[in-house]
């Protein structure tokens, strides 16, 4: 540590205090010494550290491929374990761990897949969904790959000839056959939920609708994926995984994991409601700020079907719900056979009914409006039909008959939603169209669809509007969606996630820090140690230009 400058031309800064001829004292010596080396330690410690709580060994239950397909749930992770160049191992990467020691990962990269039909009152959906295996815990993960519509009515529709409703299934099953590679196959999930349609005939004719559920069953067990039941699900059921497939969608349990989801009655604004609207019933369905529940599943359910035709005389029924120029026939047995039309079952002296349109919003807004009791109420608040409904909270996305109906009518605009008045004016004057006009401006639609879409839209109107109490403030809180990036808004993708355990009761275990700060943290202690280590050079190997100020 001898400094043989002569202390002319110091510089004069810390360092250079040193060069200025004068020997340090060995005491301050000493003391930077001790201060270099805990600093050193302290940044060695930390390095150590981070890179090692970062890099924690990777959870047991990451899938593991292999060629033949075999229950890849039952492999645990093996850090050498080298895809066997099956062909569902699609990508190998490298995982390094940063500064440590723990050397090279290898992490096996495999899709997964599920099937759930939608066997709704109007017709059955299946779909199928792809995961990467080893992130199955991971939120926003799930991808709709296919969606197949089945020929032919729901499964309900099959109540006098059960034995076909298990084979109308079969070519969509195909379908999902050619989607999924074979290998898969086994280890596919299968799940079958029926909904209002089935619920109906339960209601109706018990053995009918069972033995609708067994023929299903069975052709769901023949097939080479893992059929893991169909059954009827009950509305509330429906409501919650509609719930939880939009919000999964939109990414609302992402910002802080799934630990959103189980919390989600305290975090209010940060999740979406749901609105869907069936062929033959209807949820809502949102966490709400009362936290007591009056009714005992703090949810909503009800079914609506037909109305009400108590009044008439003749077999000529006027129905402002449909265009003027629009006939269609009923047969009085077809409409009084459903259980929500059969207590209203008169003697009529016709067989069958002539409706004739008179495309007239208003009066059709009206009729509709009759069919929402508000007279009773059993609770602080209600939506219709003595049904428990607590303060509408946050935003909903809205979706089945109500994004078909709106979008039809060119009424979804995002992320800019159209005023309530907008939406009104716009069917009102959708209805006031003559239908052979209408008809000829929309050929390509069906004409099913086409002749109800004013009724539809009325509705709609009606059900938000004095069911659950939309107005203008608040009309633009729901957003109208057909899909969310590739995947259909509705409940089966709910279902699944359920079902497969891929909501995990405890936020999965990730690294306590985001990759930015993992780095930043990394290069930072990095640079006190370099820092410290050039110091500590420069104090022991004094340089000839701080031996000689050069300034
Ligand atoms: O939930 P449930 O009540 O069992 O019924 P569903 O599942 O069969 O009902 P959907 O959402 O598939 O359809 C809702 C209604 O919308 C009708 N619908 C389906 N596709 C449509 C489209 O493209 N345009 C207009 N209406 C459509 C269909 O006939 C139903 O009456
Ligand atoms: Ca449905």
């Amino acid at each position: 540590m001898d400094d043989p400058g002569d202390g002319k031309n110091a510089v004069v800064h810390p360092i250079s205090q040193q060069c200025d001829g004068t020997k340090p004292k060995m005491s301050s010596t000493r003391m930077i010494l001790l201060i270099l080396g805990f600093l050193s330690t302290l940044a060695v410690v930390a390095l150590i550290a981070v890179a090692v709580t970062q890099n924690q060994p990777l959870p047991k239950n990451i899938k593991f491929c292999t060629e033949k397909g075999s229950d890849t749930r039952s492999h645990s992770w093996q850090t050498d374990g080298l895809c066997e160049s099956g062909p569902l191992c699609v990508m190998a990467s490298t995982h390094w761990v940063w500064f440590g020691a723990s050397g090279v990962a290898w992490a096996l990269f495999c899709q997964q897949y599920g099937i759930v039909l939608d066997a709704g009152s109007s017709h059955t959906n299946l779909y199928v969904y792809e995961w990467p295996a080893e992130k199955e815990n991971d939120t926003g993960v799930v991808k709709q790959v296919e969606v197949c519509k089945v020929e032919g009515p729901g499964i309900s529709g099959y109540s006098h000839a059960t034995e076909k409703a298990g084979p109308s299934l079969a070519q969509c099953l195909q379908q999902a056959k050619e989607v999924i590679p074979s290998a898969q196959h086994k280890e596919t999930p299968v799940y079958l939920g029926a909904t209002a349609g089935m619920r109906l005939l339960r209601l109706q004719n018990e053995s009918a609708a069972d033995k609708v559920l067994s023929s299903v069953g069975n052709t769901l067990r023949s097939a080479p994926f893992n059929f893991q039941g169909a059954r009827i699900i009950t509305g509330q059921e429906e409501g919650a995984y509609g719930w939880i497939t939009i919000n999964y969608l939109l990414g609302n349990f992402k910002q802080s994991g799934w630990k959103k989801l189980l919390h989600s009655l305290k975090s209010l604004s940060e999740t979406s409601g749901a609105l869907d609207l069936g062929g033959a019933s209807t949820q809502i369905t949102f966490v709400s700020k009362d936290l007591s529940s009056e009714s005992p599943e703090n949810q909503l359910y009800f079914r609506l079907y037909g109305k009400d035709y108590q009044t008439m005389e003749n077999s000529d029924l006027p129905d402002p719900c449909f265009h003027k120029g629009y006939e269609r026939t009923i047969n009085i047995s077809d409409f009084f056979k459903n259980p929500c039309t059969s207590d209203k079952k008169k003697q009529l002296p016709f067989s069958q009914l002539y409706i004739k349109g008179e495309g007239d919003y208003q009066k059709c807004r009206e009729s509709i409006q009759k069919l929402f009791n508000k007279s009773i109420c059993p609770y602080s608040s209600c939506s219709f039909n003595e049904i428990y409904l607590p303060p509408l909270q946050g935003d909903f996305g809205a979706f089945s008959a109500f994004y078909f109906v709106m979008n039809f009518l060119n009424l979804t605009s995002e992320p800019n939603p159209f005023a309530l008045n907008k939406v009104t004016s716009t069917i009102e004057s959708f209805c006031a169209q003559p239908w052979q006009e209408v008809k000829r401006a929309y050929h390509h639609i069906k004409e099913k669809y086409l002749s109800e879409y004013c009724f539809s839209g009325a509705y709609i109107l009606s059900l938000l509007e004095n069911g659950y109490g939309f107005t203008e403030n608040n009309w633009q809180m729901i957003h109208f969606l057909g899909k969310i990036g590739s995947s259909d808004a509705g409940w089966t993708l709910g279902y699944m996630l359920n079902l497969t355990n891929m909501i995990p009761a405890e936020e999965p275990a990730g690294p306590p820090l985001s990759h930015g700060s993992y780095v930043g943290l990394m290069v930072l202690c990095s640079l006190v140690l370099v820092s410290v280590l050039l110091f500590a050079w420069l104090l022991f190997h004094k340089p000839k230009c701080l031996q000689k100020g050069i300034v």
